[in-house]
């Protein structure tokens, strides 16, 4: 009996299974406002078959972008899209969730394909960067940001809470905060990045403040019945992971005082030069310390993408949820794919009826 396909309840929330899609930067938006691509993109993948469908890393305020073409909720306006895709996910039986960002360091830069490098000084397509520190990333992102004030860091707060407003007006039942991928909050946590001498730097308890606060205030206004989740960097690869590991559980257990009901356990990209362990489902064992440590419940991802790593991910308790990226670029039914896989009965019926009634007949190839 697949583990994989059980429900996962979380709050007052269920998905109808462990598979969750996670979020995956589009490059496709103007003004932060999304378009069909976005709404056919999510919907097809929630028609999949996953439990759960987390949109892109959707900015905060404009600067908060990674580039120009990210999608943002800094204003009502951005709203009506928003509620378009969460719709289509739910009318497809996935729960709709959503991941709020800011790139901080990393802001201001060309799509993957058009360079991944920042924007040139002298494009007007580009802005200002700000960071706890003015320590530029370096590699292909050079540009020195500007060291926050104190008002920055209140600003940019209000503007996740705000954010988080409207993701649930706009019918999010999920909540992803971005505290990953070497941006802002991961940033202001890791001392590569934060050399701040003042509350919001120094020791573990000055670096993680940022991120303790922007979670607290989050939970004040997304309501306790949603899960309220964060991804969050717990290991660079840069030879201190012992290091980076423990503090990263200190810091779970404390998300877990104040109200984090789930830990997307993810890597912390803060400096070029690490060396990452690339391969299959390389983070898995990560996840499971963090599970078993923190006493939160963990998902995550990294080269999850077959069958039966998402399976034996699960019935290894390695994590509760499997976050399968890139492989649903690939086969937007990837759900179906692993169903038949797992022998799961009647797999078809996990993609919606009209699919489902032709190919429970008939024997598909792919
Ligand atoms: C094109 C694209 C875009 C994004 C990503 C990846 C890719 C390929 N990833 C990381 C992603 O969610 C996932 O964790 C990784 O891709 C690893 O999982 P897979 O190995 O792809 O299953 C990512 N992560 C995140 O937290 N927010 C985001 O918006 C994005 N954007
Ligand atoms: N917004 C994010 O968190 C992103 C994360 N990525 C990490 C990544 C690194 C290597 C391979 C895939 C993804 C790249 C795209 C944007």
């Amino acid at each position: 009996m697949s583990q994989l396909f059980t429900p996962f309840t979380l709050k007052s929330i269920t998905l109808r299974n462990r598979i969750a899609i996670p979020p995956m930067c589009q490059y496709s938006a103007e003004e932060g406002l999304t378009n069909e691509w976005h709404l056919s993109h999510y919907t097809s993948l929630a028609r999949g078959g996953a439990g759960l469908v987390i949109v892109e890393a959707t900015a905060v305020s404009p600067e908060g972008r990674i580039s120009p073409a990210c999608t943002g909720l800094w204003s009502d306006e951005h709203k009506t899209g928003m509620a378009a895709i969460a719709q289509g996910i739910k009318a497809a039986g996935a729960v709709p969730g959503i991941q709020i960002a800011h790139a901080g360091r990393k802001a201001s830069a060309n799509c993957p394909w058009e360079g991944d490098d920042h924007i040139a000084e002298d494009d007007p397509r580009g802005w200002q960067t700000i960071a706890p520190s003015a320590i530029a990333f370096g590699a292909n992102l050079p540009k020195q940001p500007q060291e926050m004030s104190i008002e920055d860091i209140q600003r940019v707060k209000a503007d996740f809470v705000a954010a988080a407003r409207r993701a649930l007006e706009a019918g999010f039942e999920w909540l992803e905060l971005h505290f990953a991928h070497g941006y802002l909050a991961q940033s202001f946590l890791s001392a590569h990045s934060n050399h701040r001498t003042d509350a919001y730097g120094g020791d573990l308890i000055g670096r993680s403040r940022f991120l303790l606060e922007t979670l607290q205030a989050v939970r004040e206004v997304w309501p306790e019945h949603l899960p309220l989740t964060a991804r969050l960097g717990v290991i660079e690869f840069d030879g201190r992971d012992e290091e980076t590991l423990k503090d990263a559980i200190t810091l779970a257990k404390q998300m877990k005082e104040i109200g984090l009901d789930l830990l997307s356990v993810s890597i912390g990209f803060t400096i070029p030069d690490t060396n990452i362990p690339w391969g299959p489902a390389f983070l898995a064992p990560i996840a499971e310390r963090i599970q078993r440590e923190s006493e939160l419940p963990v998902a995550s991802s990294w080269g999850i993408d077959t069958p039966e790593l998402a399976e034996s991910a699960i019935t290894n308790q390695q994590m509760e949820l499997v976050m399968i990226g890139r492989a649903h670029l690939a086969n937007p039914h990837w759900s179906f794919k692993a169903a038949k896989a797992l022998n799961l009965k009647d797999p078809a019926w996990v993609l919606p009826t009209p699919y489902a009634h032709w190919l429970a007949r008939y024997q598909s190839n792919d």
